[in-house]
């Protein structure tokens, strides 16, 4: 599958040429076929109605659509309840996927269930779909009506974006993360930095899946249509991927800007209110009194972000002032950490455990703030609002991060821990 281009093309423009009909740049329309459409909970009713009331279409591929009940789940009112029982009616009754209360968060899942793989179109109602650019698929998140249109015609249409690049070199330190990294991005470019645009990261081999999973995730804070990291090594191979040639970028393509960042240059990052890019040092915010710590979502909620807490937290004790929210990203990862001990870990410390989900990240459920409050959350978002109350905050950060700062019941790093906890016992 490759098409005659007359010049080097970036890996949007090579995967939306590939997968439409003829080769595309930067403003022009593409035509593309559509792999996987994926609807969250949330949005499963707005879907449904443009379906059935505008449409009147039924999915022309059932088994190319998923819906994935992860926002508020289980269900915390009458009125959401209703809307997940129409969300099943309307999977048995079509046909298409259903991945129900406790499997976990929709980007966690496609990618467990294999649905995101190097080169495929996959549009998701939800903006962190950029997450699945980890496995070199084009992730993007669209609106109820844009995914109605791609279930019911299987294609959908879109302006091939221009290209940021992204060069990661060095290595980073220990104690320092993709997540570090990639709020590091996001200070560089700034929250609208990327709009509509493709951030293209070229990491070598450098950063596992899951790594890969939190940098891309975190690419729709710059305001990026997509995050594709480039597949470097044989990283997605030694996880069974098959990566088509077609996906690498050309050399000598045109890019809108580049950046390099070293990471071996970078320590633990932080995001203070309230927004994405207002990053710090975490020893600048050292301190800070912290109500609630929130480990999860489909950023940092994997088994290896559960292992670098349990890491931290192992024999230690949460704060008497402060609160540990722990949700795994999945089932699948529940599992892992159940199998290995680290929930055990996690629980002896003090953690309040939850289901596989969204859990508190978007303020619907399962740990909303009070005015007032501030919470160290390993998520993506730090809005006005965003987890409760207006007047609370939230800060986001490594899982490891968290994990020091629910010990000592303020902004900390892991290395305090030694200092101040172990002085004062
Ligand atoms: C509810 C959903 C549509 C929303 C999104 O689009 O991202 C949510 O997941 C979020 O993180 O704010
Ligand atoms: S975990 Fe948070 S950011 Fe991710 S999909 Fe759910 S609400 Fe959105």
């Amino acid at each position: 599958m490759s098409l005659p281009a007359s010049r080097p093309q970036t890996m949007a423009e090579k995967i939306l040429s590939c997968r439409g009909d003829r080769a595309v740049y930067a403003g022009d329309l593409a035509v593309v076929e559509v792999d996987e459409v994926m609807v969250v909970d949330s949005v499963a009713q707005s879907f449904i109605e443009r379906m059935e009331r505008d449409l009147d279409a039924r999915p022309r591929f059932p088994e190319r659509v998923s819906i994935v009940i992860d926002h508020v789940a289980p269900a915390s009112t009458v009125s959401v309840a209703q809307a997940q029982k129409e969300a099943r009616e309307y999977a048995a009754a079509t046909g298409v996927k259903l991945f129900d209360v406790g499997r976990g968060i929709c980007h966690q899942v496609l990618m467990e269930e294999g649905l995101a793989r190097p080169g495929r179109i996959v549009l998701g109602s939800d903006s962190h779909s950029t997450t699945y650019g980890a496995v070199a698929a084009f992730g993007t998140g669209m609106g109820a009506t844009d995914i109605a249109l791609a279930a019911a015609s299987g294609k959908t249409w879109l302006r091939v974006p221009e290209s940021v690049r992204v060069n990661f070199v060095g290595a980073l330190r220990p104690g320092v993360s993709a997540k570090d990294a990639a709020l590091e991005m996001i200070r560089v470019l700034g929250a609208d930095g990327a709009t509509y645009q493709s951030i293209e990261m070229h990491a070598g081999d450098r950063f596992t899946r899951g790594e890969r999973m939190t940098l891309a995730n975190l690419c729709v804070e710059a305001g990026a249509k997509v995050g594709l990291v480039v597949p470097g090594g044989e990283i997605l191979t030694s996880y069974g991927y098959t990566v088509p040639d077609w996906v690498y970028p050309d050399e000598g393509a045109a890019y809108v800007k580049e950046l390099t960042i070293d990471l071996s240059a970078l320590n633990p990052r932080m995001s203070a209110p309230s927004e994405v890019d207002n990053v710090h040092d975490v020893s600048a915010l050292r301190g800070l009194k912290v109500d609630q710590v929130f480990i999860g979502t489909c950023t940092n909620g994997r088994i290896e972000d559960l292992h670098a807490a349990a890491e931290v937290l192992r024999g230690r004790r949460v704060h008497p002032g402060t609160r540990l929210l722990v949700i795994p990203a999945s089932s699948q990862v529940m599992e892992r950490a159940l199998e290995d001990g680290t929930l055990l870990t996690l629980q002896r410390a003090g953690a309040a455990l939850g289901t596989p989900g969204c859990g508190p990240c978007m303020g619907r459920h399962q740990g909303v703030l009070a005015p007032g409050e501030v919470c160290v959350s390993t998520s993506n978002r730090n809005f006005i609002g965003r987890m409760g109350d207006k007047d609370a905050r939230v800060y986001l950060a490594s899982p490891a991060v968290a994990a020091a700062t629910a010990v000592l019941g303020h902004v900390a790093l892991p290395a305090d821990l030694v200092n101040e906890q172990e002085g004062v016992a």
